[in-house]
């Protein structure tokens, strides 16, 4: 196959890097044929090496750096640079916003064929580095020691580090902390391969607002080996730890969070500010993990809604009901759906702690709740989704599409996704008027985005 191909497995070849893939590598083109290379940047000259030769496209590996691009920044190569998964930090904090921006700009034209919509400048952060409320850590064993950090990439293989420059420094100090206990305490960490042992993620999160941690330990077993030291420890070296939770996963599994969850110390939940609104937060539920960003997200969302006191507003995809509590506040009645209970019983909790009584809560998927309310009579003026990265339910879309609220206000963590969606939304009567995109995870590929869409 490859004797047709312009390049050959191995060759050493001199290339300008044209474009960046969605994931952030180097696009650059031999005769049409395009080469992935991670680390290459638009308008750089660099030798490369092809490692890997497809049919329709190569991936090669950056050998030396002919011109840098005015957007590169050196970085040093620590573990937490090389594995932490910011896979944008060697280009400078405006080219990674250019670069979010141009993305969203070509995925909406070219899956979503959305050619002359309005998409704004991309909102970014004035400090980009720690911003991340939330760590989920894998837990594993090396030389007899329990480490926790980073995955390598496509592998299962962890670098020990507690060191991440996105996270919060309250997120990385009880990482580490939790880690020194278990150590001492000797807690076995879980192996994957064998199924056995005990640790298998360390999760914190931390209400930026309030100064409230929540620990988490993961486990596959039911019992922890010294939990009531563990505990203890735990107290002792974090002070502003407010609750500690043991979360059980006892399959073999990639997943993160098993079913049994249980309160070892503390409260429940914590609680943090989104603006005025106070919100309790269980361990799992979704809550965003850029608390700064959050706010200027959702204020965007609450501008789209364009409430005036008498709509009916649906929030589909709710989690907690953040947004919920933001809408109420100026609609007649919000109703949110979501799909994990707890997240909804935290909704609830959340409305009650603001004194906010227009809001109604379900737990359910959103394609089979929303179909049933509308069935059963009920609509709304506006309708909110914010669905997780594979987008909406084709059977909420046609809902939706069959409802006609006068206004839809489409909240994506995924550019992709959300074109494909406002696509079906425009072909069932819909029209986009703007698309605002906020840098809600900076250093990585990720961008949200927040569209305006009205019934023509
Ligand atoms: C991106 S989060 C948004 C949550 C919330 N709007 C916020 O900003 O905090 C997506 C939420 O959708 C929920 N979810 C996933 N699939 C769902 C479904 N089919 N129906 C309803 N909720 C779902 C997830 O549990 C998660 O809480």
């Amino acid at each position: 196959m490859s004797a047709t191909l312009p390049v050959q497995k191995n060759d050493y070849i001199d290339v300008v890097f044209e474009d960046l893939t969605h994931d952030g590598a180097g696009v650059a083109k031999v005769d049409g044929y395009p080469l992935f290379i991670p680390n290459g940047l638009p308008g750089e000259k660099a030798k490369v090496k092809v490692i890997k030769v497809n049919k329709g496209y190569g991936i090669g590996r950056l050998v030396e750096l002919y011109e840098k691009s005015p957007y590169r920044v050196d970085i040093p190569s620590t573990d937490a640079n090389k594995y932490g998964g910011c896979q944008l930090e060697h280009i400078s904090y405006e080219g990674q916003l250019k670069f979010k921006e141009n993305q969203v700009r070509q995925v909406l034209t070219r899956i979503g064929k959305l050619e002359d919509i309005k998409v704004h400048s991309i909102l970014g952060m004035k400090n980009p580095w720690h911003y991340r409320n939330k760590a989920q850590v894998p837990v594993g064993e090396k030389d007899g020691r329990l480490i926790a950090g980073f995955f390598k990439p496509r592998s299962h293989e962890i670098v020990d580090t507690n060191e991440s420059l996105i996270q919060l420094p309250e997120i990385n100090e009880a990482v580490q902390a939790v880690k020194e206990i278990c150590n001492e305490l000797r807690i076995p960490a879980y192996d994957e391969e064998t199924h056995k042992g005990v640790v298998r993620h360390i999760m914190a999160r931390y209400g930026k607002h309030t100064g409230e941690l929540m620990v988490v330990i993961i486990t596959r077993t039911v019992d922890i080996p010294n939990k009531s030291k563990l505990v203890e420890e735990i107290v002792a070296r974090l002070p502003k730890v407010k609750s500690i939770v043991h979360n059980i996963n006892s399959k073999r599994t990639n997943v993160i969070l098993g079913e049994k969850t249980s309160v070892l110390w503390g409260n429940e939940v914590i609680y943090d500010y989104i603006g005025d609104v106070k919100f309790a937060i269980s361990a799992l539920s979704f809550y965003q993990v850029n608390p700064v960003q959050t706010k200027v997200l959702y204020d965007k969302a609450l501008e789209y809604a364009g409430l005036n006191g008498e709509e009916s507003v649906i929030d589909a995809y709710c989690g907690i009901g953040t947004i919920s509590l933001f809408l109420a506040q100026k609609a007649k009645k919000v109703f949110g759906v979501e799909v994990v209970p707890e997240a909804i019983e935290d909704a609830k909790r959340n409305a009650e702690l603001n004194g906010i009584t227009n809001a109604e809560f379900a737990a359910g998927e959103a394609e089979v709740v929303i179909p049933k309310w509308y069935k059963e009579g009920n609509s709304a003026d506006v309708l909110v989704v914010d669905p997780p990265r594979k987008g909406c339910d084709e059977a909420l879309l046609k809902t939706i599409i069959e409802m006609k609220p006068k206004k839809v206000v489409y909240v994506s963590c995924n550019p992709a996704t959300l074109a494909r969606d406002l696509r079906i939304l425009e072909d069932g009567g819909y029209k986009t008027l703007e698309v605002q995109p906020v840098d809600m995870f900076p250093h990585t590929t990720h961008v949200e985005c927040v569209s305006q869409l009205v019934l023509e």
